[in-house]
């Protein structure tokens, strides 16, 4: 998999031959290895050049070979080769030189790229490093602190930025490959010293040892319990310490302590996820690769609120021309106002905008071919906004809705043609977050879902199709996992401690600073609504029975004390004042538990670390087998990226679902079991069905689950 030619001018062309990425499995590195070997024997040949078929150069080593037992030449002994060789090699680069790519393109003597190039080691973000010399060669290249930069972060660098750096030598706006020959023919016979890069010494900071202690902590902070950042980092101490031979036997050691991690497993299993969710497909047939996409070029925002602003600037930054109403010239002038000032931030470095219009007038909308509702969370409203849309708007106008749980089937009555809406679950702020919930109602047509999916895509965003149901899946999922929160609260633990417990498992907020940072009103809302506080309760209902179940007034307890979270500069923590952001432990909440339990006549008791995870987390999960169930969600994988993109659990623990298998399903359903026998009137922690049955059949591999739960489903 890797083409010989002899061209004119005593140059070999090897082109690297694995599409779509021409990623380095067994058979490139023996193609590599053999042609190489060719060339080098070859007394016409003078120099190489090293290109990609397909206008890529390399997206680095075959990580599907990582499950399974490596065979075929090692990646480090071909790179090496390259560069001990006596014949110079230039890598023309065009499209991406990711990973073990660019240490490829390292192992070269000169590189040439496109101008549209992007290179970088984004091992660390699949649980790894840089193993093949990465580690080694590029502080050799550009320096320690801008090559721990790279690899700690795994970010990809634009050809110029690479120019700059030094990562490569030449950049070109026409053809990568004819510059490429001609230069190699231009250097070739000149001596190579100094282009082997193994043989440089790093520039390093002047204070070497508390530099790389200070990257140490800071990649720690930022790693929240993933272990391959600070690895890198230890690499690269390595390169700056070490002869070569020796950085590159530390490389490898450190390599073999995260390989076969279950970390590394985790964060290739959500690689391979995060391109699985984009083949989706709907309960009625729909299918990612028969459905057509509508092309976008005019959209409509309705209501300029958080949402509504980011979800204008996203369309802008994608090149969609936007039409922005409100309500009235105040509310207007206030979005526009904020949209302005979002798109001035933003646009730095950043390509053009599609045209931009504010409005008061849906009669404006005449020319949008889709148009995304982002009103207040409330179903009357929002009906009342699709009634409109369906009046004014073409009848073959897709009308979205961003709701973060209402039925979207409901809104899609309201109209013309039901079959042209979808809900689209914006996470906010909408210009940033990576996440897209895509919700098909039973009457959703295939062409509606492809084009909210495929525009998720053009706004940079990971897009998940799931039904629909109250709260989706992430939000439905999260209602059991908050209510855990509260109960272990009565139970005896304090806010801070059940944070503590979820921040150390990797969440980057536990659940109190979370909800202080969204406003507590928000769920007070939404329970008001489902007749669970306020004047829907009837009277004599116990405060701590809803439905026939077990509920927690605590949070609505506290918003009628008009502690709403950070906003209002109290919640389940203190702050400094209204807005600030630094949570303290508030006495305050401790003695109003304390009362609380007191009223209740709840023993407290000390609610170990261990408890405070099982029963948020388990019942988070049980709650993803029954999405599953109900068919909301069409696989785990659906489930997974949802969390990791949108709600922010570590992706080094591959998502919910991934952790259920990584821990064991039995263990989980046991778990639950015990959790359910103690609390019989939570019906939540009740092992679904699913699970049961998955756990019959043997805890299946993540990857099989969906031939389990198309069994599971056809018994419904
Ligand atoms: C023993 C190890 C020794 C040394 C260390 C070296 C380690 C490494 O090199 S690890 C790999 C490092 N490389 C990467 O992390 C890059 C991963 N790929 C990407 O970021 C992107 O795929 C891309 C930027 C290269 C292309 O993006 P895009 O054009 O959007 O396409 P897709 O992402 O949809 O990918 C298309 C297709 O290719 C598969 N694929 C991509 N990269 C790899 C790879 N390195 N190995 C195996 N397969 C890869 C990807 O899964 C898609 O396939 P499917 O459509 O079937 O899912």
């Amino acid at each position: 998999m890797a083409r010989y030619v002899r061209i004119p001018g005593s140059i070999a062309l090897i082109t690297l031959a694995n599409p779509p990425v021409n990623a380095l499995s067994a058979a490139v590195r023996r193609g590599i290895t053999e042609t190489l070997s060719r060339a080098i024997a070859d007394p016409e040949v003078k120099a190489v050049v090293l290109c990609g078929e397909n206008g890529n150069f390399c997206g680095g080593a075959d990580i599907k070979e990582f499950a399974g037992p490596m065979s075929g030449p090692g990646l480090v002994p071909m790179i090496d080769a390259i560069e001990a060789g006596e014949k110079p090699v230039v890598a023309a680069i065009e499209g991406v030189a990711l990973g073990g790519g660019l240490e490829l393109a390292l192992g070269c003597h000169y590189r040439i790229a496109h101008c549209k190039a992007r290179v970088g080691l984004p091992e660390v973000t699949l649980g790894l490093l840089p193993a093949a010399g990465g580690t080694q060669r590029l502080p050799r290249l550009i320096g320690l602190s801008a090559a721990l930069d790279l690899i700690t972060t795994g970010r990809h660098v634009s050809a110029q930025e690479a120019l700059q750096l030094g990562i490569v030598d030449r950049l070109t706006e026409g053809d990568t490959l004819g510059v490429a020959v001609e230069f190699a023919q231009s250097i070739a016979g000149q001596p190579l010293g100094s282009r082997r890069l193994s043989t440089r010494t790093p520039a390093c900071p002047a204070d070497l040892d508390s530099f790389l202690q200070g990257a140490l902590v800071q990649v720690r902070r930022r790693a929240r319990g993933a272990m391959a950042p600070e690895a890198c980092v230890r690499a690269v101490g390595a390169a700056a310490t070490l002869p070569y031979s020796q950085g590159m036997q530390r490389e490898q050691e450190l390599m073999a302590s995260l390989f076969r991690s279950a970390q590394a497993r985790a964060l290739q299993y959500c690689f391979f996820s995060q391109r699985l969710v984009g083949r989706w497909s709907t309960p009625s047939g729909a299918r990612w690769d028969s459905a057509e996409p509508r092309p976008i070029r005019r959209a409509a925002v309705i209501g300029l609120g958080t949402m509504g602003r980011g979800i204008a600037v996203s369309l802008l930054q994608a090149g969609i021309a936007v039409v922005a109403v409100e309500t009235d010239e105040q509310q207007l002038e206030a979005g526009r106002r904020a949209v302005t000032a979002l798109l001035e931030r933003r646009a730095q470095g950043r390509g053009s905008e599609g045209p931009l219009r504010f409005t008061t007038d849906l009669q404006q909308l005449r020319q949008v071919e889709l148009v995304i509702e982002a009103v207040f969370e409330d179903l009357a409203v929002k009906k009342q906004v699709f009634r409109q849309l369906s009046a004014v708007c073409p009848a073959d106008t897709l009308l979205c809705t961003n709701t973060s749980g209402l039925d979207v089937e409901q809104l899609a009555a309201c109209t013309r043609s039901p079959e042209l809406v979808v809900g689209t679950h914006f996470f906010g702020p909408a210009h940033v977050m990576k996440l897209l919930e895509v919700v098909y109602g039973p009457r959703s047509s295939p062409v509606a879902v492809a084009t909210a999916m495929h525009l998720g895509k053009r706004l940079g965003k990971v897009s998940v199709a799931v039904g629909n149901c109250p709260g989706f899946v992430g939000n439905r999922m999260l209602k059991p996992y908050l209510e855990q929160a509260h109960f272990l609260l009565e139970e005896g633990a304090a806010p801070e401690q059940v944070d503590q417990a979820l921040e150390e498992f990797g969440f980057a907020m536990g659940v109190f600073r979370v909800a202080d940072l969204s406003g507590l009103d928000v769920g007070w809302r939404v329970r008001k609504e489902a007749g669970l506080t306020g004047p829907g309760v009837a009277p004599g209902e116990s405060p701590r029975r809803r439905q026939g179940r077990r509920y927690s007034p605590l949070p609505d307890l506290l918003c009628e004390q008009g502690r709403l979270g950070q906003k209002t500069g109290r919640g389940w923590y203190l702050y400094e004042g209204p807005g600030a952001r630094e949570a303290r432990p508030d006495p305050w909440t401790h003695s109003f538990l304390q009362q609380y339990r007191q009223q209740h006549g709840l023993q407290p008791r000390a609610v170990p670390q261990q408890e405070v995870l099982e029963r948020c987390l388990y019942a988070l999960i049980n709650e993803g087998f029954r999405v599953l169930e109900d068919g909301i969600a069409t696989g785990p994988e659906d489930i997974d990226i949802i969390y990791v993109f949108g709600y922010g659990w570590p992706r080094h623990r591959g998502g919910p679902m991934f952790h259920a298998g990584a821990v064991g399903l039995a263990t989980v359903l046991d778990r639950l079991e015990h959790y359910h026998h103690a609390h019989p009137d939570i019906p939540n922690l009740q092992p679904s069905a699913l699970l049961r049955r998955l756990v019959a059949s043997g805890n299946p591999p993540i990857q099989k689950w969906r031939e389990v739960i198309r069994r599971v489903r056809s018994q419904l």
